[in-house]
C-alpha cells in the first residue's frame, strides 16, 4: 500500500484568528482549520482569505405556521449565501431540532468549495429552519416550507441562488419550494430548485448521485490503495437519502456491508446486511430502521470501530472525534455526510493511515446532478439515467484524481488537497473578476 498522506501542520502565522464566540465544535470553526492550512499552503494573500471566509449574506427570518391544533408556532429560518464567486449560489436546505446559523454558515462555505472542487459552476449556500420534522404533520411541514420560501422570495432564483434537498427535505418539500415561488412569479419556474420529482423538471439520477458519488469515489480510493471491492466490508453511519443509496451501490459493486445505522441505532450482520430489505423496512416505519431484524443491535460508537475496510459516515456533523478517532479500524473513510470528522480526528486518521475521502469530495455527486437539472430544466430537454450516471461517473472520477493529485504534491492529506483546488480556483476567479481589485 502507498504511504499515507503526511499530517497537516497549521501555524495560523499569516492569518486572524477566528471570531472568539465561535467554539470548537462549531462546525464553521471545523471548516476554517481545514482552510487554514490550505491558505497558508497556497501562501494566500490575506486580503483574498478574509474575503473568502465571510459568507456573503445572511438571511435569518421568523416563520410564523398555524399548528393543526390551532395554535401559532413562530420558527426560525436561515439562508447563508457564502459566495456568488463562480455563478449563482447552490445548496440544499435542512429542517432539523439543532440548526443553527453556524452551522449554516459552515454549511454554505462547504457548499462553494465543494463546487470549485467538482468542477460545476456555482458557489454555495445553504438553508435551515431549526424545527423538528418528526414531530410535525405534512401540512405542518407544508405551510413551513412555503412561508420560508415566501420570505427568501427575493433570494431566491434560478440566476440567484438554488435550493435543493438536505436533512430531512425531500423532493415533496422541493415541489412546494417549486410552487411557492411560481406562484409569486407568476409563471412555473422549474430551474429556482433542484432535487425535485421527476414529474415536474426533478432529473433522473438526482435522488441516488450523492449516494453515487460516494460509491464511484470509494471505488477510485481503493483501486489507488490495491484493495478489491468483491473482497472488501464496509458500515455506513445513516441510512437515509444518502447512506442507504451508498449502502446498496457499494453492495451492487461486490462489497458485503455489515453494518448500517441510523438515529435508532446500530444494526450488525456479519454474513452482510440485505440493504433492500431494510431500506423497504425503513419505508414502512416512517424513516426508521427500529426493530430492523436483519441483523444483530449496535450502537452508533460500536460501527464506527468495527474492523471494516470502509467506513462511510452518512449522518451528519461531528461523528468522528479525538475521542474515537483512534478506534477507527477502517482503512477507508468515505465521508457521504457534511463535516462528519472534527479536525482532531483528522490529525489522528492521517497519523494512523486512514485514507479520508473528504465531504466536499465524496458527497459532491447530489450537488453535480443538481447542476445536470438545472441545465436540462433551462433547455426544456431531459437526458435518460444512463446519460446522466454517465457524466457524473465521470466528473466524480475527475474530481477524485485531482484532489489525490494535489494532495500528493502538496505531501498533505486529500482532505487539504480538495480545499487547495477549491481556494485556488475561488480566489483565482474573485481576482480575474476585479472584486478584489
Ligand atoms: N441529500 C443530499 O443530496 C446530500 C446530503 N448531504 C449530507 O449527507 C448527510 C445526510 O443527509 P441525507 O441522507 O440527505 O439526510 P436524511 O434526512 O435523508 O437522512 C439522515 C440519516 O441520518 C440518520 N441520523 C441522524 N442522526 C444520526 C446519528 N446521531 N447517528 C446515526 N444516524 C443518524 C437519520 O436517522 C437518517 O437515517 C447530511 O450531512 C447532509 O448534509 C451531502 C450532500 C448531498
Ligand atoms: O444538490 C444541491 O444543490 C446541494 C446538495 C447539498 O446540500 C450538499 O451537497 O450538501
Amino acid at each position: 500500500m502507498p504511504t499515507p498522506f503526511k499530517r497537516d501542520v497549521k501555524t495560523r502565522a499569516l492569518y486572524q484568528e477566528p471570531a472568539p464566540h465561535i467554539d470548537k465544535d462549531n462546525p464553521f470553526q471545523s471548516m476554517m482549520e481545514r482552510f487554514d492550512v490550505a491558505a497558508e499552503l497556497l501562501e494566500l494573500d490575506t486580503g483574498l482569505y478574509d474575503v473568502l471566509r465571510s459568507p456573503s449574506r445572511i438571511h435569518i427570518t421568523s416563520i410564523p405556521v398555524v399548528m393543526d391544533d390551532g395554535r401559532l408556532r413562530v420558527f426560525e429560518g436561515y439562508r447563508v449565501i457564502h459566495s456568488e464567486v463562480l455563478g449563482p449560489s447552490k445548496g440544499g436546505i435542512r429542517f432539523a431540532p439543532d440548526v443553527h446559523v453556524d452551522e449554516v454558515k459552515a454549511l454554505a462555505a462547504w457548499m462553494t468549495w465543494k463546487c470549485a472542487v467538482v468542477g460545476v459552476p456555482f458557489g454555495g449556500a445553504k438553508g435551515g429552519v431549526t424545527c423538528d420534522p418528526s414531530t410535525m404533520s405534512a401540512g405542518e411541514v407544508e405551510r413551513l416550507t412555503r412561508r420560508y420560501t415566501a420570505n427568501l422570495i427575493d433570494v431566491f432564483g434560478p440566476d440567484k441562488d438554488i435550493p435543493a434537498p438536505d436533512m430531512n427535505t425531500n423532493e415533496q418539500v422541493m415541489a412546494w419550494l417549486l410552487d411557492t415561488y411560481s406562484m409569486h412569479a407568476r409563471r412555473t419556474e422549474t430551474a429556482v430548485v433542484t432535487g425535485k420529482p421527476l414529474l415536474i423538471g426533478g432529473s433522473e439520477g438526482r435522488r441516488e448521485a450523492t449516494g453515487r458519488g460516494v460509491m464511484t469515489t470509494t471505488l477510485a480510493a481503493m483501486e489507488r490503495l490495491g484493495m478489491r471491492a468483491s473482497q472488501a466490508t464496509v458500515a455506513v453511519q445513516g441510512f437515509g437519502n444518502v447512506g442507504s443509496v451508498a449502502a446498496k451501490l457499494l453492495r451492487e459493486q461486490g462489497c458485503k456491508v455489515v453494518a448500517v445505522s441510523d438515529v435508532s441505532g446500530g444494526y450488525y450482520n456479519a454474513d452482510g446486511i440485505d440493504i433492500d430489505a431494510a431500506a423497504a423496512y425503513a419505508a414502512e416505519h416512517d424513516r426508521s430502521l427500529a426493530g430492523f431484524d436483519g441483523a444483530e443491535p449496535l450502537t452508533n460508537e460500536e460501527l464506527l470501530a468495527l474492523d471494516v475496510d470502509v467506513l462511510a459516515p452518512c449522518a451528519k456533523e461531528n461523528q468522528i472525534t479525538a475521542e474515537n478517532a483512534g478506534d477507527v479500524k477502517a482503512k477507508i473513510v468515505a465521508e457521504g455526510a457534511n463535516g462528519p470528522t472534527t479536525p482532531e480526528a483528522d490529525a489522528i486518521l492521517n497519523e494512523n493511515g486512514v485514507l479520508v475521502i473528504p465531504d466536499i469530495l465524496a458527497n459532491a455527486g447530489g450537488v453535480t446532478v443538481s447542476y445536470f437539472e438545472w441545465v436540462q430544466d433551462r433547455q426544456g430537454y431531459f437526458w435518460s439515467a444512463d446519460r446522466v450516471n454517465r457524466r457524473l461517473d465521470r466528473m466524480m472520477r475527475g474530481a477524485f484524481n485531482r484532489v489525490y493529485d494535489a494532495a500528493e504534491t502538496y505531501d498533505t492529506s486529500m482532505r487539504i488537497g480538495a480545499y487547495v483546488i477549491a481556494i485556488e480556483k475561488v480566489a483565482g476567479a474573485l481576482k480575474m473578476r476585479g472584486i478584489y481589485a
